[in-house]
Formats: C-alpha cells, structure tokens, sequence
C-alpha cells in the first residue's frame, strides 16, 4: 500500500474535509481490523468509503467479493488503479453516494447478506448507523470505525449520560462489540480525536421485539429531545399524539415512573412503553 500522503501527491489531490477525508496509513493495523472481522472467502463484503483502499486491499485479500463505495469521483480512478497495482481484480468500485445504494436489493444481487465494512466519514456516521439499522435484514454484521465518542455513546448503559437515542436504536437490534481503539496518528491527516473499531451484529431474534419500530423510534425521539424533562413531559412534549394526562396514563399502564428521565430506562423499558403507546392510540 502507497501511503496516503505520496499517492495524494502523485495525483495532485487534497483530502477533503468535508467528506471526512481521514486516511488509514498502516497497512498492518487495516489487515488487523480485517481479521478482527472474521472476513472469509465465502463473504460478500460492502466497504463504505473506500477512500485510497486501505481496508479495501487488505479485505480484497480474504473476501471473496467487495463492493467498494466511494462518493468523491476523484478518488475512485485512483483507487481502481490502485486496486489493478495489487491485483486485485474481485473488487467492484461504486462511485456512488452511500444513501443511494439499496442494501437489501444488492445482498439480493449478491446471494447472501453482506458485511460491512468501513472506516466511517465522521460527519455521516450516525446516518449511516440509522440506514444501516433500517435495512439490516441484508447486513449480517458490520465491522465500523467511529470517532471514539459517537462508538462510547453507542455502546452506552442506561443510566449514563451518554446513553441517547442511537443507543437505544442499535442495543435494541443488535450486539456491539469493542475491537480496539485507533490512536490519530494512524491516519493522514492527523484527526483530533481517537477512534474505535466495533464490530455490530445484527440479532436474529429479538427479546422483546416491539410491535411497531417506527414508532419505538419516535418514543426514544421523543424521549431523548427532551432529556432533562421527565418523561411525562417529553412524551407530551409534541412529537407524539399525546397530551399530559394521556402520557400519564400510558407511563402508568406501562410500570414505568413518570418522574424518570429518558436516560434512565433499559431498552425493554422502551419497547414496552411503546407496544402501550401503540394500543393507546389504536383506541
Ligand atoms: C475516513 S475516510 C476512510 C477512507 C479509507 N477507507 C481508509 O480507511 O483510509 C472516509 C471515506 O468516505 C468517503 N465518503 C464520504 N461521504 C461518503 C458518502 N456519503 N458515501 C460514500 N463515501 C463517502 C470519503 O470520500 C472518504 O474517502
């Protein structure tokens, strides 16, 4: 691997901030982060943001098939040529906005769920955690590097104080595990902060699975908007079709203190005061 700085040289490039540019430099910590992966042979492999190919190539030596997403246009001949240098040839390179990609018709296209894989922009993480959560039925696990503090707060226990919203989304519907700690040194440019690689595996069953999840998400939506509020409050706060006295009732119904305050419910909490909600406002 051509290390980010000279191959931005050569090609007369600059990092771009604002799609959090930050590239891997050591080829050795990207194989690690693909064998903390548990990447194979028989895998189909999704890597959003490809940049210069850091995991790319090191993946490309043990999946079976990539499908490398790149949204900058600059980037991407430079990364297939990379790619065609290492001989490396399994590898499909979408220039292609991350959002724009329907995940559930490519693992159809594919034959089999994907992994994914990606050393994320900062600035796009939480989204691509929401797609990602949205469309789960084609991903089996996912192998993400976050800024430290975004991976803390989603592996956050209620209770804390950054225990929020994303937490309760992804603990939800899956279970987190911490790979290791990325120290800023090892990208060009330098960020400011650390970074954490967590592996994210979808569950297949859920215990318990609430009945309606897009309106778990507008409880946890509602919750965490209003965090120093107590909860009877948040959930009458506007977001929700619910006045005072019906956000009472629900959090009564539900065995859950309206004092409390969003931080402090479990996941199971929220499913079950949404699944009280749901009957609520079918009546
Ligand atoms: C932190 S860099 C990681 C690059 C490379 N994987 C590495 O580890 O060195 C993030 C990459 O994601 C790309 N990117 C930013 N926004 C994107 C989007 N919406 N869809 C796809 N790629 C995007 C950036 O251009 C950049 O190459």
């Amino acid at each position: 691997m051509t290390s980010p700085r000279t191959l931005l040289k050569a090609w007369n490039l600059l990092a771009r901030k604002e799609l959090g540019q930050n590239f891997l430099t050591e080829p050795t910590l990207a194989a690690q982060i693909v064998d903390l992966a548990g990447i194979g042979p028989d895998e189909a492999v999704l890597e959003i943001g490809a940049g210069l190919g850091a995991l790319t190539i090191a993946a490309a030596r043990r999946a079976g098939r990539i499908i490398a997403v790149e949204k900058d246009t600059q980037l991407a001949p430079l990364l297939r040529a990379e790619l065609l240098a290492n001989g490396l040839e399994q590898v499909t390179v979408l220039e292609q906005n991350i959002f724009t990609l329907d995940l559930p018709r490519l693992a159809d296209e594919m034959g089999q769920p994907l992994t994914v894989m990606g050393n994320l922009p900062y600035n796009i993480s939480s989204q691509v955690l929401v797609k990602l959560i949205h469309e789960r039925r084609a991903v089996r696990r996912a192998i993400l590097m976050f800024q430290k503090e975004l991976g803390d707060r989603l592996c956050a226990p209620p209770g804390s104080k950054t225990y929020g919203r994303l937490s309760v989304m992804l603990q939800y519907c899956a279970d987190i595990t911490v790979l290791r700690t990325v120290r800023p040194e090892l990208f060009f440019p330098k960020p400011k902060v650390d970074s954490v690689v967590l592996a994210i595996d979808f569950k297949t069953a859920i215990h318990p699975p609430v009945g309606d999840e897009a309106l778990l998400e507008q409880v946890v939506q509602a919750a965490f908007g209003q965090r120093r509020k107590t909860l009877r409050n948040a959930l009458a706060g506007g977001l929700l079709p619910l006045d005072n006295a019906a956000a009472l009732q629900v959090l009564q119904t539900a065995r859950i203190d309206p004092r409390r305050r969003a931080e402090t419910l479990t996941v199971a909490e929220f499913v079950a005061l949404t699944d009280v909600l749901e009957g609520h406002l079918a009546t």
